[in-house]
């Protein structure tokens, strides 16, 4: 992919009125678009060959199947001139980089119609450091018209051909999502790029919790080639639910309670913009709201594995990611200050659940990953027929906190993830044991997150790779606090779980089994993180 600076004149655009210089290429030194690898060009096949201005220069242009190809022209110059030779040096877009494209004209104020015709603007996705990915613009300037039109009819056969690139959208925001701001930024940064990459939307602004699950289970989504949810993992999580039980329905199978469930129809994106965005950030390494949008645009699709939470052989929900004991009593103490700013209401509930720590007696079985290669080897293993009962492992005692993470769970206070070592897709799900230590002890623990290597490091956690795992807590022991006691009358015989951060309070045993490649998220394959630190203010 092409590096170079990021077109903000992409809302100029939206704006109409007079166009400005090309930022991008006009402005581009030549090594802005070279340092990539070539794509082969002497065995595709030339489509098209002009001249065009390009970042001020008169160049020879080539499309081929795959790449734009220019080089300035220059006048003729002695033989091996070096200085020449670098002037002349050839740049490329991949088409695969390429967005939309729009024919160029320019407005004076107030003028709606028959602009001056300029040319055409190509809309590109650059990949930047760190998975960002960002808007870029690059102009072919040349006033003939009809010239440009055989180009541009044969821009939009290429964009065409790109099949997996949604076409219409059905969105759902959730205006509460952190400090409000799902709104804005969907209506400045989303809607302009899907608007100039031709995609229909159809928006939903949520009006109460669970109403996108409702609205899910009765609408008709035949005319969508994705849903896309705007807001935090409550929401993103709540979508794929959703999109799960209708799969089910939709194969015929029962709801209630799942052995093998369907695939999602539909391919899911994410926008980051809730005051947690782990499976945003799991998914694009990065929690930008432009990258998530540009995977949605150019139809990356995820393969993601997913978990079924279930309790006495009922299905609670789908969802990728659980922490019960210290994880869930933190959200529950969250959820009781709502009223708190999100940032403030997190910070309260670690310090008061790190003041009131106590473990959960506990049992636990899992049943250990089988790496096997051979799938079908697998499958027969956990059929009931062959009951894999002799493989399960169990262990038991005082634990602080069990997290059980299908995806790496990446997030600000944790950049490499909560479970580094699993992958979005590798059948396989992370559990997480800290059982009874001291007070600092376990707070040495969850600061480890913030850095890169040795979370897991202490005598008191265990970590296992796991297929399915049972979690049977064994007495409910009362709270040492007052608020506690008087919170756990009114849920008296249930425990606090933390499901991809919705509050789920469930009185007896927890069966979560893994699902791989359940459902497609948009989003690209991440390249490893730096070995950034971060520092958690509340610890
Ligand atoms: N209009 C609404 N009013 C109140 N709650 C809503 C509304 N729309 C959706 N919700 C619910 O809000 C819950 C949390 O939303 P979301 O996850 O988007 O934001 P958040 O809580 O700020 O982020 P996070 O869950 O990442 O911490 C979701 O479970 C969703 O069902």
């Amino acid at each position: 992919m092409p590096r170079g600076r990021r077109g903000g004149r992409v809302s100029a655009l939206e704006g109409g009125g007079e166009e400005e210089a090309p930022p991008a290429a006009a402005a581009a030194p030549s090594a802005l678009w070279a340092a990539r690898q070539q794509p082969e060009a002497a065995a595709e096949q030339v489509l098209l060959r002009g001249i065009f201005e390009i970042g001020r220069n008169s160049c020879d242009v080539e499309l081929s199947e795959r790449a734009l190809r220019w080089r300035p022209i220059q006048p003729e110059r002695p033989a091996g001139d070096s200085k020449y030779d670098l002037l002349c040096k050839e740049e490329f877009i991949e088409l695969k980089d390429i967005f939309s494209v729009k024919l160029k004209r320019r407005y004076f104020a107030k003028q709606q119609r028959n602009g001056t015709f300029l040319g055409i603007t190509l809309f590109i996705c650059l990949k930047k450091e760190q998975n960002k990915l960002k808007d870029s613009t690059l102009d072919l300037i040349n006033f003939s018209e009809d010239y440009c039109n055989v180009w541009f009819i044969q821009f939009k056969k290429t964009l065409e051909g790109f099949s997996n690139r949604p076409k219409s959208l059905k969105i759902l925001l959730n205006p509460q999502s952190h400090k409000k701001e799902a709104t804005q930024i969907y209506y400045e940064k989303v809607e302009p790029l899907l608007k100039i990459a031709e995609i229909k939307t159809d928006v939903t602004i949520t009006e109460y919790e669970g109403h996108a699950l409702s609205l899910l289970k009765e609408c008709e989504l035949q005319e969508f080639d994705g849903v896309v949810c705007v807001g935090g993992d409550g929401s993103a999580s709540e979508v794929a639910h959703a999109l799960l039980l209708r799969a089910q329905k939709n194969a015929g199978l029962k709801t209630d309670s799942i052995l093998t469930p369907a695939h999602a129809q539909l391919p899911l994106g994410v926008i980051p913009a809730g005051s947690t965005n782990v499976l945003a950030h799991s998914l694009h390494g990065i929690s930008h709201v432009v990258t998530a949008t540009l995977h949605i645009i150019m139809g990356h699709l995820q393969p993601v594995d997913v978990c079924t939470f279930s309790t006495t052989g009922k299905l609670l929900r789908f969802g990728f990611s659980a922490m019960f004991g210290f994880g869930g009593r933190t959200l529950a103490l969250a959820e009781r200050h709502r009223w708190m700013s999100p940032n403030q209401r997190r910070d309260f509930a670690v310090i008061k659940a790190l003041a009131h720590l106590k473990p959960e007696d506990c049992e636990i079985s899992f049943l250990p990953f089988n790496s096997s290669p051979d799938l079908q080897q697998r499958e027969a293993q956990r059929s009931p027929k062959s009951d894999c009962n002799d493989q399960w492992q169990m262990i038991q005692g005082q634990f602080l906190n069990v997290s059980i993470m299908a995806i790496p769970c990446l997030c600000s206070v944790a950049p490499r993830g909560l479970a580094p070592n699993t992958r979005l897709n590798n059948g396989s799900m992370a559990l997480i044991i800290a059982r009874n230590t001291s007070r600092p002890e376990f707070i040495k623990h969850l600061k480890r997150y913030a850095g890169v290597k040795n979370q897991f490091s202490f005598p008191f956690v265990e970590t296992y790779t796991v297929e399915e795992v049972k979690v049977y807590p064994r007495n409910k022991t009362s709270g040492h606090n007052p608020e506690d006691q008087q919170h756990e009358t009114a849920s008296e015989k249930s425990f606090p779980w933390n499901v991809d951060g919705d509050l789920m309070e469930v009185a007896s045993e927890v069966h979560v089994k893994l699902h791989p490649k359940l459902i497609n998220l948009y989003g690209g394959s991440m390249e490893e993180m730096n070995d950034s630190k971060v520092t958690c203010d509340c610890l």
